[in-house]
């Protein structure tokens, strides 16, 4: 079956609406000369893999390394970057006792590459957070080639240099692997700790050289010479083959709402086997998708007078008629490969079924919405549930499939439900061949996953981004994105995890229920005809070169020559750290600590109660919300409820548990103007960007019905504050009335336009809605005006809010037209509904929000 095929196969029977179908080309390949100093044996364990001969772009990459100039190797997904950099590093450990680091931004990367390296002579190792103690010290002293990751290298190997003096002392070359992904925070963290190896080196007399690789990195000289420091070629011409691609843009319906005695459902909307419908308020609400083979089940429910009256059957179509009574009335599938539209037909008999509650929700990214939303606003059918029933037709078909979920709960989910689908489907035996794959679970969980997905034992595999990067797993026939996955770099390497053997490769994008995704699935252009994201990185963050400055000088006190390795002035020095005749010293009693992934902290471990099992970690920076007292937690499908959360030491306490509602932490922000760093004056607008103080607290959470999404109640929540000094991108508006909107709409306008906005900015930031924050208030203190304002979510800023404020107009034109062209009455996610507003999305207004930016627009049109 062609990709196509596939495709059209899954397009029968849904209503879910294919945008976009956009075709990548298969491209032949131009082959190249070993280099001369590749040995004999290297060439035969080569060979024996079928690997002949080097693609031209390996051959040049290769010799640059080993003639010893820094370089990048910028070439497709699945091009062998791998092999480009292993020729010179195995040819130079093979033929003297020199030692090589492989640095990976994830540990399921580093196993990948290990398997990669099978077949060579030389002694490589993993060392990361996973080794165990007795084998670490065996590699310190006889690893030659070590793949391990930032964290590793800054925690521990730099700290304890002397012990890694023999190692360091014949380090040669040092590989970056996927080196797009240092950006931001964290990209300029590791740009520190580059630098702190880098100063040890040259103390211990070498100076290695650097191999950097990714497929998806902008401007790739410059990127990886603002990373490592040092001049670094790039070699960005791709000289593999490559199979073709078919790329579907796909949008989940819109739910279907009956009314009181009217109304209809699609049939293949209300006909799922992997959720039923369910009733709300008076009205009775179609949800659902599709079952196998267009089977399934129809549940609807009327959950104000608590009737619950009538399930129905079918691939058929229902009707409503009357609160709490519900008429069922099968119709006959259409030819193959049309799309269904929705419309009434009676004349097929009604039949009955039994109520099933649907298995979870989630709040987290890749929330899972209720059947209504809030406010009564429309909601699409989830990502999630649409990929989860993509996955199981996929697996049904026997076709290998990596389903990319955003957050961790979500890849549990699809993995959940599409086992449901294969169920409800009499395909029970399939159910072993779908997984879950995420960071967090435990070395020996991941590595069988890995294998089992390799093996072709697993044909379904729900993956959070831990698995995007690098892993090279033949065999791959499609790929399925839930939501646009942040960044186009991303996007590209998810999708290049596909086709890896030569076959054609279909990936689908499923947009999710956001401003951004509904933009992107109906702009094709700004997915498929724009350069990926240029990889930001700033070293001279002080938040983040103060802590480098006190490590290294921790590591070795610090002189005046290597100031300008790291940027740094001796005034800076002098606030941070002890002068003394012989150069700047660390005196704390303590390392000094650095947070290299901005997650807040160190992880907090989930550790089962009773049994004292640790089932995973989570972020510091998400623990307040994910696991509260009382809040609902999801691992391999199970459900645990959190009894306790010691954040002093790290460990949430959780027992087995599956209550019938999800849980929904609500914070409450504050945000203060510290100073402002840059204006634009446009009549009654004015645009800044400056610092601020932002102080954030989840004060309560709620508990929603699974069923029905309904409010059970709200439970206040005692956890301290969190305050984060950052870098917003804020506009003031003047105007009697503001905009031309009356002053009783105008925090919803604002509030609205906020929403909106951060949903768009991805658009143009390297960064997702999850590392962006907003306020917006008709009177701000510090501005005395109606302001709305956008922050980074990281310490010191990232970024994100600098580039906003440099491209306001594009961004801001951009979420316009996305609000003005969302077909929703009053809002939506897919418009101005935000996923994670700590006010309930209370108020907004849709046409106050389209008044606001119109008038920001025209100030600033004003100054252009
Ligand atoms: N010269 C070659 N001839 C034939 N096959 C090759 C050659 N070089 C690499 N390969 C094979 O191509 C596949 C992809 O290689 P590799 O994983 O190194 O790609 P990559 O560029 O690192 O991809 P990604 O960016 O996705 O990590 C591997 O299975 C590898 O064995």
């Amino acid at each position: 079956m062609t990709a196509i095929d596939v495709l059209a196969s899954l397009v029968r029977g849904r209503t879910g609406l294919v945008t976009h179908v956009e075709r990548v080309p298969a491209r032949s390949g131009r082959p190249a000369q070993w280099p001369d100093f590749v040995p004999e044996d290297v060439l035969s364990a080569l060979a024996d893999r079928g690997i002949e001969r080097p693609w031209a772009h390996q051959a040049e990459a290769a010799t640059a390394a080993w003639e010893g100039r820094h370089v990048v190797i910028a070439t497709g997904t699945a091009s062998g970057k791998s092999l480009a950099y292993q020729l010179p590093v195995v040819s130079r450990l093979l033929a003297t006792n020199a030692t090589a680091l492989y640095l990976s931004p994830t540990k399921a990367l580093a196993a990948d590459q290990l398997r990669s390296l099978t077949g060579f002579d030389v002694s490589a190792a993993v060392y990361d957070g996973d080794t165990p103690r007795a084998e670490r010290d065996w590699l310190r002293r006889h690893g030659r080639l070590l793949l391990t990751n930032p964290d590793m290298l800054h925690h521990g190997m730099l700290p304890q240099h002397a012990r890694w003096a023999g190692f360091l002392r014949r380090l040669q070359y040092v590989v970056i692997d996927e080196c797009h992904t240092y950006r931001g925070v964290f990209g300029s963290h590791v740009a520190h700790v580059i630098r702190r190896l880098r100063r040890l080196c040259a103390r211990y007399g070498t100076s290695p050289t650097f191999v950097l690789a990714s497929a998806t990195v902008s401007d790739p000289a410059a990127s990886a010479s603002r990373l490592t420091g040092l001049p670094v070629v790039a070699v960005t011409d791709d000289a593999s083959p490559r199979a073709g691609v078919t790329f579907a843009l796909w949008e989940p319906p819109l739910l279907p709402v009956l009314r009181r005695g009217h109304g209809a459902i699609d049939p293949w909307e209300a006909a799922s086997p992997d959720r039923p419908a369910s009733g709300v308020v008076g009205s009775a609400v179609g949800v659902g998708g599709v079952g196998l083979g267009g089977e399934g089940s129809l549940s609807l429910a009327g959950a104000q007078t608590g009737a619950v009256t009538v399930h129905g059957v079918v691939a058929g179509h229902a009707s409503a008629s009357g609160a709490g009574h519900v008429t069922v009335t099968p119709r006959v599938p259409a030819e193959d490969g049309e799309l269904w539209s929705p419309g009434p037909s009676d004349d097929h008999p009604e039949e009955l079924w039994a109520v099933e509650p649907p298995e979870h929700h989630d709040d987290s990214p890749t929330y899972e919405a209720p059947a209504v939303g809030e406010h009564g606003a429309p909601v699409r059918k989830t990502a999630l549930r649409e990929t989860a029933s993509l996955l199981a037709d996929l697996v049904a078909a026997g076709v290998r499939t990596l389903a990319f979920v955003r957050s961790r709960r979500g890849a549990e989910l699809v993995a959940t439900m599409a086992k449901r689908g294969l169920r409800d489907a009499e395909l029970d035996f399939l159910t072993d061949q779908v997984a879950a794959y995420r960071a967090g679970y435990l070395r020996e969980e991941r590595r069988a996953l890995e294998k089992a997905l390799r093996s072709g034992e697993l044909v379904g595999l729900a993956a959070t981004n831990a698995l995007e990067l690098g892993v090279d797993i033949a065999g791959l026939d499609a790929v399925l994105l839930t939501g646009y996955p942040g960044t186009l770099a991303s996007l590209w390497q998810q999708a290049g995890r596909a086709g890896r053997s030569g076959q054609e490769a279909l990936c689908v994008l499923v947009a999710r229920d956001d401003p951004l995704d509904t933009y992107l699935v109906h702009h094709p252009d700004a997915l498929f005809r724009r350069p990926v994201e240029a990889t930001v990185l700033d070293p001279g963050n002080p938040y983040v070169l103060g802590p480098h400055l006190c490590c290294a000088a921790a590591e070795l006190p610090l002189t005046a020559e290597d100031l300008p390795l790291f940027g740094a002035s001796e005034e800076l020095l002098d606030g941070l750290l002890r002068r003394r005749p012989t150069g700047w010293y660390w005196t704390g009693h303590r390392r000094p600590t650095v947070d290299l992934r901005g997650t807040g902290g160190e992880p907090v471990a989930v550790i089962e109660t009773g049994t004292g099992r640790l089932l995973g970690t989570i972020d510091a920076g998400s623990a307040h919300s994910q696991v509260h007292p009382g809040a609902v937690y999801l691992h391999q499908g199970s459900s645990y409820v959190v009894d306790e959360l010691d954040l002093d030491d790290g460990a949430a306490l959780v027992r087995a548990e599956e209550p019938d509602w999800s849980t929904h932490a609500r914070d409450v922000t504050e945000l203060r103007i510290i100073s402002t760093q840059a204006t634009i004056d446009a009549g009654p607008v004015r645009l800044s960007l400056g610092e601020v103080d932002v102080t954030s607290q989840v004060v309560a959470y709620q508990r929603r019905r699974l069923s029905s999404g309904e409010v059970i109640d709200e439970r206040p929540l005692d956890l301290p504050e969190r305050q984060l000094r950052t870098v917003a991108v804020w506009y003031t508006i003047t105007g009697d009335p503001v905009a031309g909107i009356e002053p009783a709409d105008l925090p919803g306008a604002l509030h609205a336009a906020e929403h909106a906005a951060i949903g768009l900015l991805p658009l143009i930031a390297t960064c997702d809605r999850w590392d962006i924050g907003g306020l917006s208030t008709a009177r701000h203190q510090d501005t005395d005006l109606p302001t709305v304002f956008v922050y980074d979510g990281h310490q010191g800023g990232a970024g994100f809010a600098e580039r906003a404020y440099a491209a306001a107009t594009d961004w801001l034109t951009a979420t316009r037209q996305a609000i003005a062209a969302c077909e929703c009455p009053a809002g939506c996610p897919s418009c101005v509904q935000s996923p994670k507003c700590g006010n309930g999305n209370d108020p907004l207004s849709k046409p106050g929000a389209v008044r606001v930016l119109d008038a920001v627009l025209a100030a600033l049109a004003t100054v252009a």
